[in-house]
């Protein structure tokens, strides 16, 4: 079991906060720890939090991808894994997912893991890779492919291979990291978006990034990895962002499915365990399943903003990344898939194993000749047995009648079930064909 890690990062004041009394902050950050205090109004009565890593307000896209690497760069031993970005409206998800793309300083996580991947590619010379990437959007409970939003109402499927799926998400082959790039950005602009009072550029939606690669050995193995990337919606609150008719009626379901996750990290965190785990209480949670609770290398980054204005919101995030703290996941990876011509050199070898000992019964029987058709296997166990010399061997016995019926039909026995063995062997491989 490993825990999920949890990142917290502050954003700086903006510019509307500055300069009023909004400019109080409500966290004192140690900057060269992972701790920080709450300073807001009604602090609980212990007022230090502590995470995985603290990004202060000082904090770089670079400080913030730093701690990310490892978990990225294990989507190329077949492992699935998942960044996922949470926090009020306007505390920076966006901005440190994505960032500005085109900026090499201000580009984000996303655009960075791709080149990570990239890099970490060129390590294996011997391998080829497929990259595919996908776009999706949760919008008011319905899942819409962004890179063709003709496709607006996706179901969320367990597949035996790669787990949690959205079924029929368009995934388009990447061939470099430029061509990622701009599919995603072609993706993301078609993501729901709308000003509110809280941010100029609100993301009415939860977005989900996959980036799929395929890893084939010169053996013939095909691993698999898969890096889930989730930039929520912000949690609202109606009062602040003024929010009326159509953007009211998002943000209400923005809480209802962030409070459904909350609800799903309540669960799998609760101390006396053994709880149902309500992954089906929503689209998000649906799609989260495997990373939270699941097989998944999860990171969460908790966004939060410094001012005094929001500490009732930064204090419920700060609360909400202890309690994921404590989720386990079973890390493990993806189960590696053999090409068709491994798969055929394999049922080959089994119906040979499956041939010879199928001989070696019919001789054993009493009637079975070893001429013609023995594989190597059997013709050095009857070379072994006549060269025995003292006329001891096997095959002296049989031809004398000498072996007790006991005895013959235990080794007939095991010869049957071993061939049985073989037989499965062979079927398991068709069935993975
Ligand atoms: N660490 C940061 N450094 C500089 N600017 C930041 C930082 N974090 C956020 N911002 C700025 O704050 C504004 C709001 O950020 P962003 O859009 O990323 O918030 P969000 O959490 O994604 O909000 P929503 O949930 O409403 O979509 C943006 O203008 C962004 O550039």
């Amino acid at each position: 079991m490993s825990g999920i890690s949890v990142a917290l990062r502050v954003r700086p004041l903006n510019s509307r906060e500055q300069g009023t009394t909004a400019a109080a902050r409500c966290l004192t950050v140690d900057e060269a720890g992972s701790s920080l205090q709450y300073t807001g109004r009604d602090p609980p009565p212990n007022a230090n939090f502590s995470f995985d890593r603290v990004l202060g307000e000082a904090s770089t896209q670079a400080d913030t991808f730093e701690g990310l690497k490892d978990t990225v760069a294990s989507v190329l031993e077949g492992f699935n894994a998942t960044v996922l970005a949470y926090g009020q409206t306007g505390s920076g998800k966006t901005h440190t997912l994505l960032g500005d793309v085109s900026s090499p300083t201000e580009r984000g996580v996303v655009p960075r893991a791709v080149a990570e991947l990239a890099q970490g590619m060129a390590r294996y010379p011997e391998c080829r890779f497929k990259v595919t990437l996908s776009v999706i959007e949760i919008y008011n409970e319905r899942i819409k492919d962004l890179l063709d939003p003709a496709k607006d109402n996706l179901q969320v499927i367990q597949d035996p291979v790669r787990g949690i799926t959205v079924a029929e998400a368009t995934e388009l082959p990447v061939a470099g990291e430029r061509d990622c790039v701009e599919l995603m950005q072609l993706g993301i602009a078609n993501r729901a978006v709308s000003a509110t009072a809280m941010n100029a550029g609100s993301s009415r939606s939860h977005c989900v990034i996959y980036v799929v690669v395929e890893k084939a050995h010169a053996d013939g193995r095909v691993e698999f990895g898969k890096l889930c990337l989730v930039d929520l919606a912000g949690s609202e609150r109606q009062d602040k962002t003024g929010a009326v008719g159509q953007t009211a009626t998002e943000g209400n379901l923005i809480n209802k499915s962030l409070s459904a996750l909350g609800n799903v990290v309540n669960a799998l965190t609760d101390p006396k365990g053994g709880k149902h785990i309500p992954y089906r209480d929503s689209k998000l949670t649906r799609v989260l399943q495997d990373s939270l609770g699941g097989t998944a290398r999860t990171v969460l980054i908790i966004c939060c903003s410094p001012s005094l204005f929001n500490d009732a919101e930064t204090l419920s995030s700060l609360r909400f990344g202890v309690r994921a703290k404590g989720i386990q996941n079973s890390v493990q990876a993806n189960a590696v898939r053999r090409t068709p011509e491994q798969l055929a050199k394999a049922l080959a070898a089994a119906q040979a194993e499956v041939e010879a000992l199928k001989a070696q019964v019919d001789r054993l029987q009493g009637g079975g000749s070893n001429s013609g058709g023995s594989t190597g296997k059997v013709a050095a166990d009857s070379s072994c047995c006549s060269s025995g010399g003292a006329g001891g061997g096997l095959a002296d016995k049989q031809r004398r009648g000498g072996m007790s019926p006991g005895r013959k039909w235990a080794l007939v026995g095991s010869l049957q079930l071993a061939g049985l063995a073989a037989y499965f062997a062979a079927v398991e491989v068709l069935g993975c064909a």
